[in-house]
């Protein structure tokens, strides 16, 4: 690259260079060291990745990026190939066009040079415009012409039969081919200057990206002005460590009033007019302390679509063991970057389209704090799917659904959740500052005083708030959310909450003001980006919107004011995380952690001991759950809740004989609840058709062999 750049037609004149380092001093080697992470994008856990040592100011020798990198030399080697392809085709029409053209221009040059016009012109008379005497002149050159054509003819004409003669008739064939290409040039159409040689085929950025492309797209997108305004490059255009794109460092130009988060509101134009989707476009902002200022951008075009692609399968899949203390493995970055999210003493949102994988995605923190036996999962989930199922064998507190006794179990527990809040902070309150100097949970306090971790999960939030009837008793519930969200961390109690809905209705902006982590899979627009991620977020480039049906798996997590990320979750299916979850439960048993609902998860117990039970069985004690009976009409709409697919159709008669085949022994048909008595089941007799060593198996709640210190 030149250290000046000028394209004639294009306007304008980027300065390229000298490849100033964005930290002094000036003669350090190294351009910005660590790298340019910006302000508008930071990653909340990963290493910046520093730029190649390519961009050092003292390399002195760089080679055509196609020389380098296979990526632009299969682009150029394409590009090449299809110009010469269109170049080809059309010569079909276009060379005997050319040709025509060339013989008659010739013909028309010779006409006017045997007729010494040229000397008509130079001798006429200004006046007149009549030769005069000079006339015998312009004759006699005329003859000589003619002579001097006669000659050339009978000339060549000569030198041909002898060439034919003595070395072959290729010799005046060759005479011919080169007078016809003669002619050919001098016909070709003459194109405009800096036109393309093939209009129409345009040059993939993939195979080129010069510093006037960069130029002509920011000032397309009026970040520019004029035609001699140009952007300043802090560091040439080169290919990434990785050859996945091309990055660069450029600062906007003095004077012209522009700062880099006007570049950064610019992003979808500045990407559409270099050719490449909004996905392939990253520019962030580099900030004071990288060296950077306001009108500092790093810029990384990628090659493709960075988020498309096998996505990389959940770390947490082989860990044995998780301290939920540490951050956790989330995804990465477009650049490949890991993304760590550390959920404490934080809360997050998870929001977006439907089958984007929002649920899959905030599973991983779930997944996480399931393989860590000091902490104790609250969890509801508000459409009862399949998707955390496997929860209910670790979770202290399980609601699955959000049927009218689904949801009064979800105040319940809400309601539990603050009384532990307000328990854990007279506790803390109540300790020495010796033993609790910030007056928050340590993990020593954690395992002297019995109070694990509390991820409270929510997931499809917005079917408990359309539960609701009544629009009080909605804002008191987001009135309960928003205070666990507000204080819950500082008691080691993180809210995880997702919805489907980005509206303001499923959405309150009062939690979602105070929720730190913000996580958005793809939305219609950038109103509903907002919704998720925060007012101005997608006009300070954190925008869902842009993201398509293709990503899944993919979204915008906003981490702070200022910063966000685009990741690609990691993939954990059911099927791992249902292993996670036994894994996770056997952890808890060992460590006697295992509290709550999953105590009394008998097909969990009956897994530990070896037995398989019958899955009704299994779906009857969890639609009991605390209850020691239910009456028919009670219990049919619980299963149904449990697994539409296989009880949808069921009714007092089927359920019976069904019971029946799996061993109950039914010793009474009415049973009585509130003094009334009706068909129904007593929890005695399905216990009866299990087996006494899963029942032993199960665990007695609450008794953590930790008990809290006196
Ligand atoms: N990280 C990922 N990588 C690749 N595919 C994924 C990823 N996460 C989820 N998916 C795919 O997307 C599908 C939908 O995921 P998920 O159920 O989490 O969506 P959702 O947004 O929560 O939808 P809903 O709101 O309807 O529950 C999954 O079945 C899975 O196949």
């Amino acid at each position: 690259m030149s250290t000046e750049y000028a394209e004639p037609g294009r306007g304008g004149t980027v300065v390229a260079g000298p490849w100033t380092p964005t930290v002094e001093p000036a003669d350090t080697v190294e351009v910005a060291e660590p790298a340019p992470v910006a302000a508008g994008e930071v990653l909340p856990a990963a290493r910046p990745a520093p730029l190649p040592a390519r961009t050092r100011i003292a390399d002195p020798i760089r080679l055509p990026a196609w020389v380098t990198s296979r990526t632009v030399a299969r682009a150029t080697a394409r590009h090449s190939a299809r110009v010469a392809g269109r170049v080809a085709v059309r010569s079909t029409w276009r060379a005997p066009e050319a040709v025509a053209r060339g013989s008659w221009r010739a013909g028309r040059f010779w006409w006017s040079w045997v007729n010494a016009e040229d000397l008509a012109v130079e001798l006429r008379d200004a006046d007149s415009g009549k030769l005069g005497k000079d006339v015998f002149v312009v004759r006699d050159h005329r003859k000589v012409r003619w002579y001097i054509t006669g000659s050339a003819l009978g000339g060549t004409g000569i030198a041909e039969a002898i060439g034919a003669v003595m070395a072959g008739e290729w010799v005046p064939a060759l005479s011919g081919v080169v007078a016809i290409s003669a002619a050919g040039i001098a016909g070709r159409r003459r194109r405009a200057a800096g036109a393309p040689l093939v209009a129409g085929i345009e040059r993939e950025t993939k195979a080129d990206l010069a510093p006037a492309h960069l130029n002509d797209a920011f000032r397309a997108a009026g970040l520019l002005r004029g035609a001699d305004s140009s952007l300043v490059l802090r560091a040439p255009i080169v290919r990434d460590r990785l050859d996945r794109g091309w990055e660069t460092l450029i600062d906007l130009p003095r004077g012209g009033g522009k700062t880099a988060a006007d570049a950064i509101g610019k992003l979808p134009t500045i990407a559409a007019e270099l050719s490449v989707d909004e996905i392939q476009l990253v520019m962030r902002r580099v900030r004071a302390h990288e060296g950077g200022h306001g009108r500092r951008l790093s810029l990384w075009i990628a090659d493709d679509d960075p988020y498309i692609g096998k996505p990389t399968p959940s770390l947490l899949i082989d860990v044995e063991r998780f301290d939920f203390w540490k951050a956790v493995p989330f995804g990465q970055d477009a650049r490949g970057n890991r993304i760590d999210i550390l959920l404490l003493w934080q809360s997050a949102f998870f929001g977006g389209l439907p089958r984007r994988g929002k649920t899959f995605s905030m599973r991983l923190l779930v997944a996480a704090a399931v393989l860590d036996p000091w902490t104790q999962l609250w969890l509801a989930d508000g459409k009862g799917g399949a998707d955390f199922r496997a929860v209910a064998q670790v979770a202290h507190r399980y609601v699955s659904g959000a049927d009218p006794d689904d949801l009064e179990a979800f105040e319940a527990m809400l309601d539990a959740l603050i009384s532990e809040m307000s328990r854990r902070f007279a506790l803390l309150a109540s300790l020495p500052s010796s033993v609790c100097p910030e007056g928050k949970l340590t993990p020593q306090i954690m395992r002297r005083y019995n109070l694990p971790l509390i991820p409270f999960v929510i997931d499809e939030l917005q079917e408990y708030f359309e539960a609701v009837e009544e629009e009080k008793d909605r804002q008191r519930i987001i009135g309960k959310l928003a205070r666990v969200a507000r204080r819950g961390p500082a008691a080691g109690i993180m809210p995880v909450y997702a919805s489907q809905r980005p509206d303001a209705k499923s959405v309150p902006t009062k939690l979602r003001e105070i929720v730190t982590y913000r996580y958005s899979t793809q939305v219609t627009d950038k109103t509903s980006s907002d919704m998720v991620l925060g007012d101005g977020k997608a006009k300070a480039g954190a925008d869902a919107s842009i993201l398509s049906e293709e990503h899944k798996g993919v979204g915008v997590l906003v981490t702070g004011p200022a910063s966000f990320v685009t990741v690609k979750a990691d993939l954990l299916d059911n099927p791992e995380f249902e292993v996670i979850c036994q894994r996770g439960r056997a952890l808890r048993l060992a460590e006697g952690t295992l509290t709550g609902q999953a105590c009394g998860d008998i097909g969990a117990a009956a897994t530990q001991t070896g037995y398989t039970i019958p899955q009704i069985i299994g779906d009857v004690m969890e639609a009991f759950g605390q209850r020691s009976r239910m009456w028919t009409e009670d219990l049919l709409p619980a299963l149904v809740n449990i697994d539409e697919d296989t009880y949808g159709e069921w009714d007092s008669t089927k359920l019976a004989a069904e019971l029946d085949d799996a061993g109950v022994v039914r010793t009474m048909k009415q049973v009585k609840i509130n003094g009334e008595n009706r068909a129904g089941w007593l929890l005695r007799d399905i216990e009866g058709a299990i087996p006494p060593e899963v029942l032993a198996a199960r665990p007695v709640e609450g008794a953590p062999s930790t008990p809290p210190a006196g």
